[in-house]
């Protein structure tokens, strides 16, 4: 199946610098969002509640902050990027009241319209512009001239624009730089939470817990572990981000390329993939959105108890000591957010 890719020469600048947008939320992705899009010669405001703790940060910056009725009243495009579990919510409060004919409403990610949780009217564009990487990392990219791929996708196309509009959007965040490929509110949210849950961070924080586990049980040192399953995976992660697992399997010696073929089907056996087809699953029909949403309406109860286990797990504390012995890997994500 091919897909439609786009770069910076199919991607008019001026029709994101001929609108009024609205960023909603200023964390990970919003920060990037505004900074970048102000940056490209565009209109930006930020809609945060009153109170809201991302309020200093984007006023330090220079922004306009409003609130996110405001906010939405005042732009003819509105992205959101307030957390998914919030933004039914903030959709029915500030924003749909606040719609006019020939707006967009924009997202990150597309987990309200691909579950049915937020259904906007029929006289304004809804598109998708998701980058494929943290919004910290959005950021720091745009600024050193680079740029984090994005996803575009166009749910409703009032104005017969939204496509134009979803890759000049992607163009003020330097998304075209690296390239934005055409997909679907469906596609994108299932294999985005598919990628994050199995492989990007549940499936790759569990194999870095395992293997540190594993080791220090078995007496040896704690830093020396942490450094061979942690510190380390980042190193061999980017010659697969250079050149692909080839580029990795060059790299390293015989011996670990021996160990890796015969090895790794061993540690991911058939059934972990059966496991991940079943997390799959779960995205596909709705569970895991359904489950998500319940817990975040209970007060995050679980989440919070889980969120505070892995916060304990011996291989942070040794991380952090020796982290602060090399400066230069320790750079904050804080420093425009
Ligand atoms: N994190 C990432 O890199 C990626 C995220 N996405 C998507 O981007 C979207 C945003 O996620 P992310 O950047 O992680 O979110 P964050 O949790 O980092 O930031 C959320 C922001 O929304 C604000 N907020 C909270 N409640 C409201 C409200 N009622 N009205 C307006 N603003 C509010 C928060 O303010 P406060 O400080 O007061 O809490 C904060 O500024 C999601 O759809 C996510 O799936 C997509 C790709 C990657
Ligand atoms: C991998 C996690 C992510 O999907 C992302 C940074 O792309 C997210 O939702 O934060
Ligand atoms: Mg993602
Ligand atoms: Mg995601």
């Amino acid at each position: 199946m091919s897909v439609e890719t786009f770069y910076d020469d199919d991607a008019d600048l001026g029709i994101i610098q001929g609108r009024k947008v609205a960023v909603i939320g200023y964390g990970s992705q919003g920060h990037a969002h505004a900074l970048s899009l102000r940056d490209s010669g565009v209109d930006v405001r930020i809609g945060l509640p009153e109170g809201s703790k991302s309020r200093p940060k984007a006023e330090e910056e220079g922004l306009r902050v409003l609130t996110p009725a405001e906010a939405a009243a005042e732009a003819d495009l509105i992205m959101i990027l307030a957390p998914d579990t919030k933004q039914r919510k903030i959709y029915a409060d500030d924003i749909a009241p606040n719609l006019k004919d020939g707006d967009a409403i924009f997202f990150g990610h597309g987990f309200n319209i691909r579950y049915g949780l937020i259904t906007p009217p029929s006289n304004v564009d809804v598109a998708m512009v998701a980058p494929k990487g943290p919004g910290h990392l959005v950021r720091r990219q745009f600024v050193d001239g680079k740029g984090v791929p994005c996803l575009i996708a166009v749910e409703q196309d009032a104005t017969g624009n939204a496509q134009a509009l979803a890759l000049s959007y992607a163009k003020g965040i330097g998304g075209s730089r690296a390239g934005v490929i055409k997909t679907t509110f469906k596609e994108e949210t299932e294999t985005d939470l598919f990628g994050e849950q199995a492989v990007l961070c549940g499936g790759a924080s569990a194999l870095v817990q395992t293997g540190f586990e594993v080791l220090t049980e078995a007496g040896y040192a704690p830093e020396i572990a942490y450094f061979e399953v942690l510190h380390e995976l980042k190193l061999i992660v980017d010659l697969m981000y250079e050149g692909g697992i080839a580029k990795m399997r060059y790299s390293i010696s015989d011996t670990a390329e021996y160990g890796d073929l015969t090895r790794g089907p061993r540690v991911i056996t058939p059934s972990v993939k059966e496991e991940m087809r079943k997390i799959l699953g779960e995205i596909q029909d709705g569970t895991f959105a359904q489950e998500w949403v319940a817990e975040d309406e209970a007060g995050r109860p679980n989440f919070t108890k889980l969120q505070n286990e892995g916060a304990a797990h011996p291989i942070e504390e040794v991380g952090k000591k020796l982290r602060g012995l090399m400066s230069w890997v320790d750079r904050p994500i804080t420093e425009t957010a």
